[in-house]
Order: structure tokens, then C-alpha cells, then sequence
């Protein structure tokens, strides 16, 4: 897919990770709608991305995930502005371990809803054009983190959901590739939860467990995972991938089919 022209959304766009990706959007030539729940930041944003590729690349809208209408707003309000969307990022989420159905909520059932608002408008089954979806999930969704299990649970959960996604898509003849981001550690306001013991509850107590893997894969820049984010996104083979992004390099995650796991007579 060459990206000259097209149009993107990210979630949780004002900062971190989802600016890095729009910003590698924009100098790739698409035009990019940032969502965020941080009116502040995204307006800021939104400036910076104006003063540097000009007035009419970018939109911004205050969007909570979480919330089915205020989403569909936005993401109808996107149409409306640029006649189409062809890329789709879901990236906002959140580390809460006390506020747990927060996090289930922004992390999980906000990928859900973004990635079945941006199917109905892409498909090719109702006039759309085809395109990609990209779901934001993290290496704890890979492999877990003792120190975040319900972060843990929502990454999982994504992976699961968008690989079984991308099969129904192929299957179904949507014309829409979905895979999955899995960085390792960045550095992003996420991290501060490891240092909040409000964020973490019970679970502060095993922060040392996660600060430890941190020690060990090392930190990345958001420039740096972009730049494997753009890669993937261009790659037209690739759909129901998993990339992990490590301070060492990239990775596709070699998922096991049903029929390849060792199993003995019980
Ligand atoms: N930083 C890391 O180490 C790391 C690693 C792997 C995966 N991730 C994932 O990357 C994604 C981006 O996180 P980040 O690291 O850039 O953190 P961040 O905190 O810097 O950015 C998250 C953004 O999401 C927005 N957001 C939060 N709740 C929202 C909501 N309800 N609706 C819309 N926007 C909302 C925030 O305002 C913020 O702009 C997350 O899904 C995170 O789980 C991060
Ligand atoms: C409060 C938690 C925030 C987590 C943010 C984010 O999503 C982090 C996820 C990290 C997962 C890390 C996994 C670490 C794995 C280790 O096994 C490590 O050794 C992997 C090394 C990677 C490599 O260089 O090959």
C-alpha cells in the first residue's frame, strides 16, 4: 500500500507511541485524523503536525474509546472531512490495575470497537476500498507480566481477537488486513504506572518484576517502533501478523497451529 493520499486514524494520537505513528503517516504523505482523550495534548499536537506539514493533513477530536458514541462520532466526522479512511490504528490504552475495567475497556473493548467501525467502512462488501487495520497490543501480549495481569489479560486478549479477525476478513473477502504491534518497553507516560502505587494496588509489590525484564530488553524510542510500524503497515503480505518490536529488532511471532501442539494420552 503506498500511502500518498490516504487516510488515517489514530487512537490515543495527542502522544507517545500514537504520535510517533502519526507523525510517520504524515511524512509518508497520508492524512491522518488524531483521536485522543486529552483535548490539551491532542490540540498541541495537532499544531505541531500543522505548523510542519500544513493546515489540511490533520483533524483532531477529543475521542474516550470507551465510549461507543463519542467514537463513532469522531470516526464519522473523520469521513465526512476526508471522504474516506483507508488505515486504522488502534492504539490508545492505559496501565490500571485498580481501575480494572477501565483498563478492559479502553484497552480492549475500544480495539474492538475501532476495529468493527473501521471494517464496515473499509469493506470492500459495502463500496469501501479496502485497507488496514493496525491493533496497538504490547509483548505482555505475548508473554505476561505477574506485575500487570489485567494489562496483561487486554494485550492477550487483543492478539487473539484481531488474529481471529484477520482469518474472518480473508475469509469473508473484506479487502482489509489486520495485524498487531507488540513493542517491548518504550519510552512513553505509560511507564510512570510503574512508579504509582494507585495504578498498581496490590500489584506494586511485583513492580520490581517488571522493572527487572525492563532491565534486561533495555527501553526504545517511539521513532524507533514507528519505523517498524510503517514497515508492517506497507506489507502487503502480512495480515493476523504479531510483530514484537525489541531494542534488538522485529520480530513476527510464530504462533502454533492447533495440530502442532505436543500433546500426550492423559
Ligand atoms: N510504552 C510502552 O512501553 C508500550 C509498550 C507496548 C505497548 N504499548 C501500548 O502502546 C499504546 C500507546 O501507549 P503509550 O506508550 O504511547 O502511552 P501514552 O500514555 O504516552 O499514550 C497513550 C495515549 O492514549 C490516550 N488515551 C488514554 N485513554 C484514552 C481513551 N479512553 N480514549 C482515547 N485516548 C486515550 C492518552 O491520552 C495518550 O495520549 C498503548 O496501547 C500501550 O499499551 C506501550
Ligand atoms: C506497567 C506495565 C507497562 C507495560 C508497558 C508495555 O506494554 C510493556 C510490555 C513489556 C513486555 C516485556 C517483556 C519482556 C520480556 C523479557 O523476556 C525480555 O527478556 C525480552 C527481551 C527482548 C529481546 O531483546 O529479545
Amino acid at each position: 500500500m503506498a500511502l500518498d493520499g490516504k487516510v488515517a486514524v489514530v487512537t490515543g494520537a495527542a502522544q507517545g507511541l500514537g504520535k510517533a505513528f502519526a507523525e510517520i503517516l504524515l511524512q509518508n504523505g497520508a492524512k491522518v485524523a488524531l483521536l485522543d482523550v486529552n483535548e490539551k495534548e491532542g490540540k498541541s499536537t495537532k499544531a505541531a503536525f500543522e505548523a510542519e506539514f500544513g493546515a489540511s493533513r490533520t483533524l483532531f477530536h477529543v475521542c474516550d474509546v470507551s465510549s461507543e458514541e463519542v467514537f463513532k462520532d469522531a470516526f464519522q466526522k473523520t469521513v465526512q472531512h476526508f471522504g474516506r479512511v483507508d488505515i486504522f490504528c488502534n492504539n490508545a490504552g492505559i496501565t490500571n490495575e485498580v481501575s480494572w475495567e477501565k483498563t478492559i475497556e479502553i484497552n480492549l473493548k475500544g480495539v474492538v470497537r475501532g476495529t468493527y467501525m473501521a471494517l464496515e467502512h473499509m469493506k470492500t462488501e459495502n463500496g469501501g476500498g479496502g485497507g488496514v487495520i493496525i491493533n496497538v497490543a504490547s509483548m505482555a501480549g505475548v508473554v505476561h507480566l505477574a506485575g500487570a495481569p489485567i494489562y496483561t489479560a487486554t494485550k492477550h486478549a487483543v492478539v487473539g481477537f484481531s488474529r481471529a479477525m484477520a482469518e474472518f476478513s480473508a475469509a469473508a473477502g473484506y479487502g482489509v488486513r489486520i495485524c498487531m504491534l507488540c513493542p517491548a518497553f518504550v519510552r512513553t507516560d505509560i511507564l510512570n504506572a510503574l512508579k504509582e502505587k494507585d495504578k498498581l494496588g496490590e500489584f506494586f509489590r511485583l513492580k520490581h518484576l517488571t522493572e527487572n525484564l525492563l532491565d534486561v530488553a533495555g527501553l526504545m524510542e517511539t521513532s524507533d517502533v514507528a519505523k517498524v510500524f510503517l514497515q508492517m503497515l506497507l506489507d502487503d503480505s502480512k495480515n493476523g501478523a504479531a510483530l514484537l518490536v525489541t531494542p534488538r529488532g522485529a520480530a513476527y511471532v510464530d504462533f502454533p497451529a492447533a495440530n502442532e501442539i505436543p500433546c500426550s494420552p492423559l
